[in-house]
């Protein structure tokens, strides 16, 4: 019989979900603690200060490993630590938890231990809120809030990596809102230049003697809607302060003009930062926060939820034309998307898709263990014999340079050269299109903005990113 004061528990002929009261503590090597409440997301601990359990421990790295509940009972995940996690001398990938076990991390120990009672949160009968879908208990917990908060004017901030949903949960709390018949409209903040941002969101009247400019921004357009305000993380802060100003005021006044015009619209923001780690750093206003976090909901990552895969695969394959089966992809298909790790969520599981379809005989190529997101394919270490044949002269010889390094500064090295070949590729071959090659990539428009400010690469001159910023 399972512990229940140790697991997330469907109860109520599934109508509701039990989520035990438990806290994650860490004794640091000075003795001192730290103590964090472990809810429906999990907890990440490790140096960084993006962390929820921040550990100044020498040994521990900067996210070190994950903690979180499942219907199973308490996961701890190492997540690619140097110095690794261990449960009694034995180091770990990742392991169910008793409650009160201690789980060492550099010189640090974790327990996770109930603190009496539980939460009854309830679970959606659905399992699509508008166009998103999820039949995990994670989903409809998330699908049961927004059924609730949709038809109220509210202000909602979506948190979540890239392409977990977020932007087709805006648009589904749109379309149940009593605002669907009214415009909804999109703000991409991480693709607009910052030096128009402010003209862009709240209009601006330029000559306003002459009459030359007189425009009115994405606020005024969303007039009786929606504003979906997306990587509002990138909003530089002095348009921060401004947007507080609006949200409270309920009204906008056009750059250059001292004319406040009211305007009645619901706003629904996201970002894949962390707002609370920004707010530390100084570089997100506290007051701007706490107005958008009164209601402020986490979307999964697609392998915390990875039952909703297969209904996610169902649908994708159905919009297709010809619609199509799971059944009409190789048999191990399902089996495979399964058990990778789905660092692009579910923009990646969808383009994933359109690629089996085109090429079903590249499915061991895009989801095997040289993909590198199967944590069951990571964990195998090749066999004894074959690591054998190994020239070692020949592999020292390719090697080089990074023989030098230390083995994960080499790692790092390696992928920021790959992450750099590809990029360029990519978008060589979508003809310095942003918007087609960060399609084709399963990531992100921003993801790939950032990428390329890091590697320093150029988009080819000339060649527009028609999406800086749309209207829906
Ligand atoms: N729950 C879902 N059901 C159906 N489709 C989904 C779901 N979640 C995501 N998708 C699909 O995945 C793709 C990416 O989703 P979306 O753009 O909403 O992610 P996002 O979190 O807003 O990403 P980003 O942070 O990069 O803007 C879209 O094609 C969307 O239709």
């Amino acid at each position: 019989m399972q512990d229940l004061s140790f697991t997330l528990t469907s109860i109520d002929e599934g109508r509701s979900l039990r989520l035990p009261n438990l806290r994650a503590i860490v004794t640091l090597p000075d003795r001192q603690t730290l103590t964090a409440p472990l809810g429906l997301g999990p907890l990440l601990l490790g140096k960084s200060p993006e962390c929820d359990l921040v550990v100044h421990d020498p040994k521990v790295s900067r996210v070190h490993c994950e903690v979180r509940l499942t219907e199973k009972g308490v996961l701890v995940r190492d997540t690619d630590s140097r110095n690794g996690t261990f449960i009694r001398d034995v180091r770990i990938v990742e392991a169910f938890v008793p409650p009160g076990v201690p789980v060492t991390v550099g010189d640090s120990t974790l327990v996770v231990q109930p603190s009496g009672g539980a939460a009854v949160l309830p679970l959606s009968a659905r399992s699509a809120f508008g166009s998103a879908l999820g039949e995990s208990l994670a989903m409809r917990a998330l699908f049961a809030k927004l059924e609730r908060i949709a038809k109220t004017e509210e202000t909602i901030l979506l948190l979540g990596e890239s392409g977990t949903g977020k932007e087709v949960l805006a648009r589904s709390i749109h379309q149940e809102s009593r605002r669907a018949s009214g415009p909804y409209v999109i703000v991409d903040c991480g693709a607009v230049p910052s030096n128009t941002i402010e003209s862009e969101l709240f209009g601006m009247v330029v000559g306003a003697a002459t009459g030359a400019v007189n425009r009115a921004g994405f606020f005024e357009a969303a007039h009786h809607g929606t504003i979906f305000i997306d990587e509002i993380g990138e909003l530089p802060l002095e348009a921060q302060q401004k947007l507080l100003r609006v949200i409270e005021a309920r009204t906008v006044r056009r750059l250059g003009s001292t004319q406040e015009r009211a305007i009645d619209v619901r706003i629904v923001a996201a970002t894949h930062r962390n707002l609370r780690s920004m707010v530390a750093e100084g570089k997100f206003r506290q007051d701007l926060y706490f107005r958008l976090s009164v209601l402020e909901l986490q979307v999964p990552p697609l392998r915390e939820r990875r039952e909703d895969i297969p209904l996610l695969v169902e649908r994708f394959l159905s919009s297709r034309n010809p619609p199509l089966r799971a059944s009409d992809l190789p048999p191990e298909t399902i089996p495979m998307l399964l058990g990778y790790d789905w660092p692009g969520n579910v923009r990646e599981l969808r383009n994933v898709i359109t690629r089996l379809v085109l090429f079903p005989e590249l499915l061991h190529e895009i989801l095997g263990p040289e993909a590198g997101g199967a944590p069951a394919a990571r964990a195998a270490s090749p066999p004894v014999d074959e690591a054998a044949k190994v020239n070692p002269e020949e592999a020292e010889e390719k090697l080089g340079k990074l023989l030098e390094l230390s083995l994960p500064e080499a790692r790092e090295a390696v992928l920021a050269e790959l992450e750099r070949k590809y990029a360029t590729a990519k978008l060589r071959r979508y003809d310095g299109n942003i918007s087609r090659a960060a399609e084709a990539m399963g990531v992100s428009r921003q993801l790939l903005h950032r990428l390329l400010d890091r590697h320093g690469i150029r988009a080819k001159d000339g060649a527009p990113d028609h999406a800086a910023s749309k209207r829906g």
